[in-house]
C-alpha cells in the first residue's frame, strides 16, 4: 500500500523535466495557510490527489501527481510540473479539467490566476496548430508585409443583409482586405447567416474584380457545434476563406472540432475572443489573456484578438508579451496572427505599430464607419494612417495630401476611447 497526502505535492528541490508541462500561477493563500501548504494543495488536487489521505495498491498504480516546485513568496508566485502521462493526447478540456479545474474553486486559495504555461513537445505534438497563421498576409490576402486591414460593420447587430454586404463593399474599396461579423452576429432573422455569406462574397468577387487586390470575409460560424460544422462546409461551398469563431464561448473542443473540417477546405479561423475577460481581467484570479493565447494557437487558429496595447476601449494585459509568444517558436508550431481590435481608429496607428509592430492585423468598426464621410472615407482614412506610419511620416504630416485622414484626425485626434 502506497499512502497519497495531500502536503506530499511540495518539492522545491524539484527540477521539471522537459516532457512536463510547466505551469505558473499566481495564488492567495487561505488564511492561516502558508503558501507552501496552499502550494502542495493546488499540485494535488489539479493532479491525483484529493483532501484526503489516500491508500492505493502500489501495483494498481501509475504515479501521476504534480510538483509544486517553485514557489516565489514576493510575488505568490508558484510553479507546477504536471507529468506528461496525466494527460490525453489532443484533448484541450482534458488538461484544462486539470490545471484550471477543480483548483479554481478550492477553499486552500482565497484566489489562484494561471499565469502562464511551458507546453512540452510530448503535448504540443497532439494538437495541429494553425493551418496559416501569420501566412493569411501572403497566402489568402495581398498585404504583403504591412497589417492586414479588417473591419465590423456597425452597428454590430441590425443591419440588413443587404445594408451587410454593402458597408462591406464600401470599406473592401476604401481600402480594408478583410470584412469581419461582429461577435454576436450569427444567424438572426434580420440578416440570415446563409443570405449574408452569399451576398458578401458576391460583394467580395465584385470588389476584387475591380480593384485588383485579394479581399475576404471574417463569417461568424458561431453556435452549436454540429450547427457551426455545417456553417464551415456552407462557407467552403460559397467560395470564402475564412471562418470566424467565437473560442471562448463555443469552447475548445468545439475549436477543435471546427479546426478539423477546416482543414478539410483549406478555410483559415479568426478566433474572436468575446467573454475571455470574465477569465482574465482580474490580475489576481483566472486564466491570464496568455494562456488563452497559447490554448488558441495549440488548437489551431490563425487569427486571434489579443489586445490593443492599451490604446482601444478594451482593458489590456500585456498585448506585446502576448503576442511575441503568439509570433515565437512553439515546438514547430505554425505563429499565429494577433488581432488588435476595440475602440481603434486612424489617429492611434501609429503608436499601435511601434508598440506591435506590423505583422498583425488591425481591426476598427467604430473607427472607420464613424468617419464624418462615411465607411468609405474611414476605411481610406484607415489605410492612409497605415501608410503614413510604415513611411514613417506623423500622421498629421501624412494628412495635409490625404483628406479623409484629415478629418478623421479632425475628429478623434489622438485619443483613446472609453
Ligand atoms: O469585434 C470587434 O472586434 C469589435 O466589434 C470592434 O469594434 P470597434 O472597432 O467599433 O471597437
Ligand atoms: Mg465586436
Amino acid at each position: 500500500m502506497t499512502g497519497i497526502e495531500y502536503d506530499d505535492f511540495l518539492d522545491r528541490t524539484y527540477d521539471p523535466a522537459a516532457t512536463e508541462l510547466v505551469c505558473t500561477f499566481r495564488i492567495e493563500p487561505a488564511e492561516e495557510m502558508t503558501i507552501e501548504a496552499a502550494a502542495s494543495r493546488v499540485a494535488s488536487e489539479s493532479s491525483n490527489g484529493t483532501w484526503a489521505t489516500l491508500h492505493v495498491d502500489e501495483s494498481e498504480l501509475t504515479h501521476l501527481g504534480a510538483v509544486a516546485c517553485e514557489i516565489d513568496e514576493s510575488e505568490n508566485e508558484i510553479t507546477v510540473a504536471y507529468p506528461a502521462d496525466l494527460f490525453e493526447a489532443g484533448s484541450m478540456p482534458q488538461i484544462l479539467s486539470c490545471i484550471a479545474g477543480n483548483i479554481m474553486g478550492m477553499k486552500a486559495v482565497e484566489s489562484i490566476r494561471l499565469e502562464d504555461c511551458e507546453w512540452p513537445e510530448s503535448i504540443v505534438s497532439g494538437f495541429p496548430g494553425p493551418q496559416f497563421g501569420t501566412g493569411v498576409a501572403r497566402e489568402k490576402l495581398d498585404a504583403g508585409d504591412r497589417p492586414i486591414l479588417a473591419t465590423v460593420p456597425k452597428p454590430k447587430v441590425g443591419l440588413s443583409t443587404a445594408a451587410h454586404a454593402r458597408v462591406g463593399e464600401e470599406a473592401w474599396r476604401g481600402g480594408v482586405d478583410l470584412l469581419k461579423d461582429d461577435e454576436n452576429l450569427t444567424d438572426q432573422d434580420f440578416n440570415p447567416f446563409e443570405d449574408r455569406l452569399a451576398e458578401s462574397l458576391a460583394a467580395r468577387d465584385r470588389v476584387e474584380e475591380d480593384v485588383g487586390e485579394r479581399k475576404d470575409y471574417l463569417v461568424n460560424v458561431t453556435g452549436e457545434t454540429t450547427e457551426m460544422l455545417e456553417r464551415v462546409d456552407l462557407v467552403a461551398e460559397h467560395g470564402g476563406g475564412f471562418v470566424m469563431v467565437d473560442v471562448i464561448t463555443c469552447g475548445w473542443a468545439a475549436v477543435q472540432s471546427v479546426r478539423e473540417r477546416c482543414a478539410d477546405h483549406g478555410l483559415a479561423i479568426h478566433a474572436h475572443r468575446a467573454m475571455h475577460a470574465a477569465f482574465d481581467r482580474l490580475d489576481h484570479h483566472g486564466v491570464s489573456m496568455r494562456v488563452l493565447a497559447q490554448i488558441a494557437r495549440l488548437c489551431g487558429v490563425d487569427h486571434i484578438h489579443t489586445g490593443t496595447a492599451g490604446l482601444g476601449k478594451l482593458a489590456n494585459e500585456d498585448t506585446p508579451g502576448i503576442n511575441d509568444w503568439l509570433h515565437g517558436d512553439c515546438q514547430g508550431l505554425k505563429p499565429v496572427l494577433p488581432v488588435a481590435s476595440g475602440g481603434l481608429h486612424p489617429g492611434v496607428v501609429d503608436r499601435l505599430i511601434d508598440a506591435l509592430g506590423t505583422d498583425i492585423c488591425i481591426q476598427a468598426g467604430g473607427g472607420i464607419h464613424g468617419h464624418p464621410d462615411g465607411t468609405h472615407a474611414g476605411a481610406k482614412a484607415l489605410r492612409q494612417s497605415v501608410d503614413a506610419s510604415l513611411d514613417g511620416v506623423p500622421l498629421d504630416e501624412y494628412a495635409q495630401e490625404h483628406a479623409e485622414l484629415a478629418t478623421a484626425l479632425d475628429k478623434w485626434g489622438a485619443e483613446t476611447p472609453r
